[in-house]
């Protein structure tokens, strides 16, 4: 069993990893789980709320970027 936040916290991959950076992963492949990155698990226990999470998150971010004010 392999624990994402820790993966994803590591220093000896992430430079800095509690500072607020998205842009960490700019051009590197994040549309499947890898060793560093497994923000919905990996393998047959990957999280099957992955599309709809990612439908959600999108439909927030265009709500709160057009509707904010
Ligand atoms: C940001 C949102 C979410 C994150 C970060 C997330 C993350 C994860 C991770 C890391 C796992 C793998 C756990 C393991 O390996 O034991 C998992 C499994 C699972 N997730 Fe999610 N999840 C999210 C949203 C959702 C949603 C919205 C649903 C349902 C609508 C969902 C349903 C499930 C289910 C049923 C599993 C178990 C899959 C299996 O064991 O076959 N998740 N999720």
């Amino acid at each position: 069993m392999v624990c994402p936040p820790a993966v994803h916290l590591n220093p000896a991959k992430y430079e800095d990893p509690l500072t607020f950076n998205p842009w960490r992963w700019d051009g590197q492949e994040i549309n499947r789980a890898t060793r560093h990155f497994m923000a919905f698990g990996g393998g047959i226990r990957f999280c099957v709320g992955t599309e709809f999470t990612k439908v959600q998150m999108a439909t927030f971010l265009h709500c709160l970027v057009t509707k904010y004010s």
